[in-house]
């Protein structure tokens, strides 16, 4: 009798359990719905719980950044940054490419206010303001405590790359090539390609041959120099590969994985011992979490992964 009684009380327990499990894919299903009409340029979705998928969304235009899409980036990175529903984000490109850079027709608009404006010190002011804007919108990537995993189809070009420097983990499509294009528009790259990309390969010979000579980067070499760290034979592997790993990382402790971020982020541009201070300071506060404690005990008993809360 107690044994049936139990058994009811577990069908229930797990009942439960799968309605919470549904009702909460159901309220990050309708957060992101209320994300995804938000903006223009960017298609955003949730595949798995604590996943989210934004897609550079104007495949008409090969996914040009125009100002609307450099302004939406921003904003969608540092509101997911401060979401609590949200522990991983996928970068994609929808259609043929992953990104044609910046949109000419944008940047004919600038070269028109440009003209109509005299005086040096305005016209300063108006390349400044929006050079500043862009390079914000790439480094949100970047301040956005949530890892990044961008997944490159196709071309990446000029702006493209800037933005996937700017991410945490990259990889591409066995089709995938790498531009970094703006010497060939007769400018130098100003939005983070001439700072991150030394940091990220290695190699600052092949940083510079890149850079001065706009020369395509294919699959195999991105992922030879450690630009790209896996390389996918097609679009629905590579997608359904990064949204495994963002899962397996949303899986564990949110303060675990921003502590990590915020701080790989700081000791890259910081002397070890300042950065070794950073951390100290993060630490004292956070090992005093309950994230800390729970994976601990765990991992010691060889337990499953607990669930974490929301952070
Ligand atoms: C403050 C400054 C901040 C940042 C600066 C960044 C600098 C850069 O981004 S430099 C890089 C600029 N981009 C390029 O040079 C790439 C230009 N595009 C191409 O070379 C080709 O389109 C392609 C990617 C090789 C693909 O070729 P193809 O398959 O033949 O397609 P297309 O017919 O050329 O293009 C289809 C469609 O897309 C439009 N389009 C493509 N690129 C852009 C772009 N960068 N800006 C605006 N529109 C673009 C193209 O015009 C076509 O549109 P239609 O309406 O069909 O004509």
């Amino acid at each position: 009798m107690y044994s049936l009684f139990m058994k009811r009380v577990t069908r229930m327990a797990l009942a439960t359990k799968q309605n919470q499990n549904l009702i909460q894919i159901a309220m990050l299903t309708t957060a992101a719905e209320e994300q995804r009409t938000q903006f223009k340029t960017l298609n955003i979705t949730v595949p798995n719980p604590f996943v989210y998928h934004v897609e550079l969304n104007r495949p008409k235009k090969l996914n040009a950044m125009n100002n609307t899409m450099w302004l939406e980036i921003g904003k969608c990175f540092s509101e997911l940054g401060n979401d609590p529903d949200c522990r991983v984000i996928v970068l994609s490109g929808t259609g043929k490419v992953f990104s044609a850079g910046i949109d000419f027709a944008d940047a004919a608009q600038i070269g028109a206010r440009l003209s109509e404006t005299e005086d040096v010190a305005r016209r300063c002011k108006i390349l400044h303001d929006t050079i500043k804007l862009y390079q914000d919108s790439m480094t949100s990537l970047e301040k956005c405590p949530k890892p990044v995993i961008s997944a490159v189809h196709n071309a990446c070009i000029g702006g493209a790359l800037d933005l996937i420097t700017a991410a945490d983990i990259r990889y591409c499509t066995s089709d995938a090539w790498f531009q970094v294009k703006e010497v060939d528009i007769g400018m130098a790259a100003d939005v983070g390609t001439l700072q991150r990309l030394p940091r990220i390969i290695g190699s600052e010979s092949l940083v510079r041959e890149l850079v001065f000579t706009a020369r395509k980067m294919l699959a195999s070499e991105a992922k030879e120099c450690g630009f790209v760290s896996k390389v996918y034979d097609d679009k629905d592997s590579m997608l359904k590969g990064a949204i495994e790993m963002a899962a397996d990382i949303a899986a564990k402790s949110p303060v675990a994985v921003q502590v990590t971020k915020r701080n790989i982020v700081y000791s890259r541009d910081h002397a070890i011992q300042e950065g070794l201070d950073h951390i100290r300071f993060w630490n004292m506060a956070m090992l005093q979490s309950e994230d800390f404690m729970n994976a601990t005990v765990a991992q010691a008993t060889k337990s499953p992964l607990p669930t974490f809360s929301k952070l």
